[in-house]
């Protein structure tokens, strides 16, 4: 069974009386990743949930779902990766659903690309004005390192705005295959925060059939 599987199958064998197991259920936890369109958002949930770099990637119209089971200090922990739309056009009727009940957000910007970086200001407001409470942790991820001679944004620059806005901040490279770790670090430096903050409910914040048929 594919490790994913193994919560339910447990819970579901213990209702039917077969084992007396105890009732298992793994914690999902919600991470949105937003940014410009191109900047790397689909590559970056790649790499994390399926460890490659994708050949070809189109445009995200509304959002992808990856998911990834970690285990983090014996817990078995679910996270469920939201790759949002960066095209205005394809993320307008999907916005609120990104926002509700999220457990950490990762704002990505494109080194290689200034306005990518100048535009998280108005990413943030967008998600500061979706009342996300403050104390969902949120990291800031620099993407395509790669390219060395394309860089525009200096990590200084990088790091102050990092700073200012409380997040920790990542560069990485979503293609470069020698990342790959350090793209897993992002989300598991997440997954671990969560983790500690102990009050986080065990429920999945996976859309309603009815947020569904709205993107
Ligand atoms: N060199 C390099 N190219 C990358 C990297 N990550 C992504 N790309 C390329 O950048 C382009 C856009 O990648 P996507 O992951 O589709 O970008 P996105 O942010 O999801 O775009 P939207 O879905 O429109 O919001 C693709 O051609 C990728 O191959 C990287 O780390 N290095």
């Amino acid at each position: 069974l594919p490790s994913e599987h193994r919560g339910s199958l447990q819970t579901d064998q213990a209702s039917a009386g077969c084992f007396p197991l105890p009732y298992v259920q793994t914690r999902i936890f919600k991470i949105i990743v937003i940014g410009d369109s191109n900047v790397g958002k689909t590559c970056l949930t790649f790499r994390f949930c399926g460890g490659t770099f994708p050949d070809k990637t189109e445009a995200t119209i509304g959002v992808d779902f990856r998911e990834k089971t970690v285990e983090i200090e014996g817990e078995r922990i679910k996270v469920q990766v939201w790759d949002t739309a960066g095209q205005e056009r394809f993320r307008k009727s999907m916005v609120e659903h990104y926002y509700r009940n999220v457990h950490a957000v990762v704002f990505v910007y494109d080194v290689t690309k200034m306005t990518s970086f100048t535009n998280l200001k108005m990413w943030i407001e967008e998600c500061n004005g979706h009342a996300v409470p403050p104390l969902v942790p949120k990291v800031l991820v620099g993407n395509k390192c790669d390219l060395k001679d394309l860089i525009q944004v200096p990590s200084s620059m990088a790091l102050k705005f990092a700073d200012a806005h409380n997040m920790l901040l990542f560069e990485t490279s979503a293609k470069d295959p020698k990342e790959s770790q350090n793209v897993e670090s992002i989300f598991m430096c997440l997954a671990c925060r969560l983790k500690a903050q102990k009050s986080l409910l065990y429920r999945c914040p996976r859309p309603q059939p009815a947020d569904e048929g709205e993107a």
